[in-house]
């Protein structure tokens, strides 16, 4: 089935007011399955693969450090950043756009301002036990209001390969075990809502992540900083 039948605009407009509204509204997080379906998923993976394989993808930064902390100890992801107009990302682009268009109905019927996106940062755990340990991707209100994530992985068996992405979502008495399977899409609440890890990888493990920002929360961060920063300035200069 062609992408465009697969995602008109009433087929999303049905998942997104069936699957994604309630289940962020209710629990803060929601996957689906079968996104791009085989032959785009299939490009997607080779573009990320070939990534891989030309040395694109480097290891992380670290937000915040412990002096001596090795920085694999904490996130053992390699990376890339990406917008999805560079030549070979084609297929990365018909992603974003398709999760643009899935956010942008959400957010409507969320009422969330949602103003951007982050460029997409494609993400290769290589194996060897690597993962992520437990953290929340905006502790601090700096603007991210949802994580995306589209796996990658084709033939995953979690009891193998490791590498499950467990959220222990806040004050609930469980937790969520996603394995990151081929042409998954999972979004979820980026702040405190949603401490999770990621689980040490015995394969190599392949994600593409794009953050969404909330207008409101991002225009406050950015001024929280300006002022950091005059104020930084202006003890400096006395
Ligand atoms: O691959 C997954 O299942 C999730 C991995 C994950 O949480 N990655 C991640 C990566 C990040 C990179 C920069 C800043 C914050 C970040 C927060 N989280
Ligand atoms: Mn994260």
């Amino acid at each position: 089935m062609p992408l465009s039948e697969r995602w008109s605009d009433a087929a999303l407009e049905r998942v997104v007011q069936q699957r994604i509204v309630p289940a962020l509204s209710a629990q803060g997080f929601c996957w689906l399955d079968g996104v791009l379906g085989e032959a785009t998923g299939g490009a997607v993976l080779e573009q990320v693969r070939r990534m891989h394989a030309s040395g694109a993808l480097k290891g992380g930064q670290l937000m915040r450090s412990a002096p001596g902390v090795k920085r694999s100890a904490v996130r053992g992801d390699q990376i890339a950043w990406v917008c999805g107009e560079e030549r070979g990302c084609e297929a990365v682009n018909v992603l974003l756009q398709l999760i643009d268009r899935l956010v942008s109905s959400a957010a409507k019927r969320l009422d969330k301002g949602i103003s951007h996106r982050s460029k997409a940062m494609v993400a290769c755990y290589p194996g060897g036990g690597a993962g992520y340990v437990k953290h929340v991707d905006n502790p601090n209100s700096d603007g991210r209001c949802i994580t995306c994530i589209y796996y990658l992985n084709k033939n995953w068996n979690a009891n193998d390969d490791g590498g499950v992405l467990r959220i222990f979502p806040e004050g609930k008495p469980y937790v969520a075990d996603i394995e990151p399977l081929f042409d998954r899409l999972l979004l979820f609440w980026s702040d405190r809502r949603n401490p999770h890890e990621v689980q040490p990888s015995y394969a190599t493990r392949y994600a593409i992540t794009v953050w969404y920002f909330d207008s409101q929360e991002r225009a406050e961060a950015k001024r929280r900083c300006r002022e950091r920063t005059d104020s930084e300035n202006s003890n400096s200069s006395e």
